[in-house]
């Protein structure tokens, strides 16, 4: 499945299980897109005793991720049209947290997905980011490569490094993200956003994913990268913002309540069986 091209593998633990120590490896080998299927990871959905129903992300280079906004809204769709929740509003378990998911119909299919993804973190400690653990990181000054870019830090139960650009198109994402992605100031790395605000309720965004390298999207990332326009007067609470991503567009506001809220797309791509050999 896929939210506006950020593609993943998706493992129905239901009725299935899969030993821990192959989840990793198992990652890695269907991201592959010549020796396996291709897509920017795995995604788990499982059986949950704290939500209605449970989701794990793992990156393709097999890397656990905490939380997984377009995951999120697949996830959604899936456990929707196979019928593992009955109404519209239910709740997920993420490693991130809970959130709720509102399943938005065309028929008897899921359409668009809208989740409310609980309170961004901003200190320190809580992206995580090396420094005083108390404090938040809004515009600091962030010598790199000889250079100095200011950042904005913000965990939505994973943690992004927000950089503001003039234009998208000059944004240093190749350059720059795999750099970033492993500066020793994030301890457990970073997903990496250059954004270019182009009034208060329009963005265009692009990402280096912690463990994947550029995707076409990053739900997260999205909703990280609202909250750090908010943070930096570049746009308002409560005010929905369009984020075009490579992708497509998601629709993501910050409540006054604190909460963020995302919208968009979700979309199946094939189902089928992997034949796999683990030596
Ligand atoms: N694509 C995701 C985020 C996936 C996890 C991330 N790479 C991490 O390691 O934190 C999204 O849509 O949010």
């Amino acid at each position: 499945m896929h939210g506006l091209g950020n593609s993943y593998i998706y493992i129905d633990l239901f009725s299935f299980h899969l030993e821990e120590s192959k989840l990793a490896p198992l990652a890695i080998d269907v991201a592959n897109v010549n020796t396996g299927i291709g897509s920017d990871g795995l995604i788990l959905i499982h059986p949950s005793e704290k939500a209605d129903v449970g989701m794990r992300i793992f990156n393709k280079d097999g890397s656990e991720g905490k939380n997984c906004g377009n995951g999120l809204r697949c996830v959604a769709k899936y456990a929707y049209e196979q019928g593992i929740v009955t109404t519209k509003t239910f709740t997920i378990e993420t490693k991130g947290g809970n959130v709720t998911a509102e399943v938005h119909l065309i028929g008897e299919c899921v359409d668009e997905v809208t989740v409310d993804m609980g309170e961004p973190q901003l200190r320190r400690e809580q992206i995580p980011m090396l420094g005083n653990p108390n404090e938040r990181v809004i515009a600091e000054p962030f010598p790199i490569e000889e250079q100095s870019i200011e950042v904005t830090a913000v965990s939505m139960g994973n943690p992004h490094a927000i950089f503001f650009v003039p234009t998208i198109e000059q944004a240093p994402l190749s350059k720059l993200g795999p750099v970033i992605t492993s500066d020793q100031r994030f301890p457990e790395g970073v997903n990496v956003e250059f954004v270019e605000v182009v009034n208060k309720q329009e963005m265009h965004f692009r990402v280096w994913e912690r463990g994947s390298g550029i995707t076409q999207a990053c739900g997260t990332g999205a909703c990280a990268a609202v909250v750090a326009a908010i943070l930096n007067g570049l746009a308002e609470k409560e005010k929905e913002v369009c984020v075009h991503l490579s992708g497509g567009d998601l629709f993501i506001k910050w409540s006054k309540d604190s909460h963020v809220w995302m919208r968009g797309k979700a979309e199946t791509t094939a189902t089928g069986v992997f034949e796999w050999t683990n030596e």
